[in-house]
């Protein structure tokens, strides 16, 4: 279990993470998304005790992360695949860890094996890919059997295997009642993995809460009906706080009534449907939508190529 209270971090006048307060829950993935620059890698530097909050707290387990007799069991993070000594060998390297926190050597073959290095786990850390970096990030967060798991954009730079496995990996951890808490910029994974978002914007909590719950509180859900009784079908549905859009010959896109109300008012009136379904946006729409106003680098479209 991860709590926040009023954590706060600034850095001169520029307020990275502002008074934000959250609980991540054990047993859950919980994913933490916001634009470049959101205060994410700040809060997990000061979930991990690497950065001090300038105001405020923030507790693992109940403790402030330096106060654990033995941290690394307690929290495993991924925050910065690089910075690793690159002349050491991944083995090594995983040894000097488990030597420095009374963890067994077994446990450095077990971390090698389930993070698939055991073909490079004896070469230099400096020839790793950018994917057998983040393996080795996560070998490393895994090495003190943590209860908890901080993975900051665990699969960049991985393969779709390494994807597939990273979204396995993490929902294991958390079935097995982990608190996992993970950040990543590709909402179609995190849409497959997460169980809760916390979304932050300019270091303020912009949302958080059951991944559908988010999405459909952003975008909202549309319900599409064809019918080749559409237009009775629409003059029965119509009523306040319901928006009707017709789509082509026969369909309509309903707004703000249940796929069960459209059907029972097809069903009382003898309407044939041919197809009836609730349409949900994706994370990525519901995403965009929220941090539309909170996003600090926006690129502009990239002029069209000349012929
Ligand atoms: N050591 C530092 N000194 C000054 N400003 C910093 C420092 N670390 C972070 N910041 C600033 O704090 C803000 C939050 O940065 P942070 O790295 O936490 O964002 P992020 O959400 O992790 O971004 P990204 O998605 O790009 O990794 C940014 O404006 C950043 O420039």
């Amino acid at each position: 279990m991860i709590e926040a209270h009023d954590l706060t971090k600034r850095y001169g006048d520029k307020s990275a993470v502002d008074h934000i307060s959250f609980t991540i829950a054990p047993g859950t993935v919980t994913g933490f998304l916001g634009p470049n620059g959101a205060g994410k890698s700040t809060t997990m530097r000061m979930i991990v005790g690497l950065d001090r909050p300038t105001a405020g707290s923030v507790t693992v387990n109940g403790k402030p992360y330096a106060q654990h007799s033995w941290p690394l069991r307690e929290v495993g993070a991924l925050l910065d695949a690089k910075a690793v000594h690159p002349g050491r060998s991944a083995r090594s390297h995983l040894r000097t860890m488990a030597a420095t926190h009374g963890i067994s050597i077994k446990r450095v073959d077990e971390v090698i094996e389930m993070t698939g290095l055991a073909g490079v786990a004896g070469k230099r850390v400096g020839g790793f890919s950018l994917g057998m970096g983040q393996r080795l990030g996560i070998a490393s967060a895994m090495l003190g059997d943590p209860g908890t798991l901080i993975l900051d954009e665990p699969v960049n730079g991985l393969d779709p295997d390494g994807v597939t496995w990273v979204r396995h990996l993490v929902r294991s951890l958390a079935a097995e009642g982990r608190t996992v808490f993970l950040s990543s910029h590709l909402m179609s994974e995190m849409a497959q993995t997460a169980d809760q978002l916390l979304v932050i914007g300019r270091g303020r909590i912009l949302t958080a809460g059951p991944v559908q719950q988010v999405i459909d509180s952003v975008t909202g859900t549309t319900v599409r009906v064809r019918s080749p009784h559409a237009t009775e079908l629409a003059d029965l549905v119509r009523a306040e706080g319901v928006t009707i859009t017709s789509g082509e010959a026969g369909s309509l896109e309903l707004q703000g009534i249940t796929v069960e109300q459209v059907g029972g008012t097809a069903a009382a009136h003898g309407i044939v449907l041919h197809e009836l379904c609730l349409q949900r946006a994706s994370l990525e729409d519901a995403y965009m939508n929220l941090t539309r106003d909170a996003v600090e680098y926006r690129s502009e479209p990239s002029p069209a190529l000349a012929s």
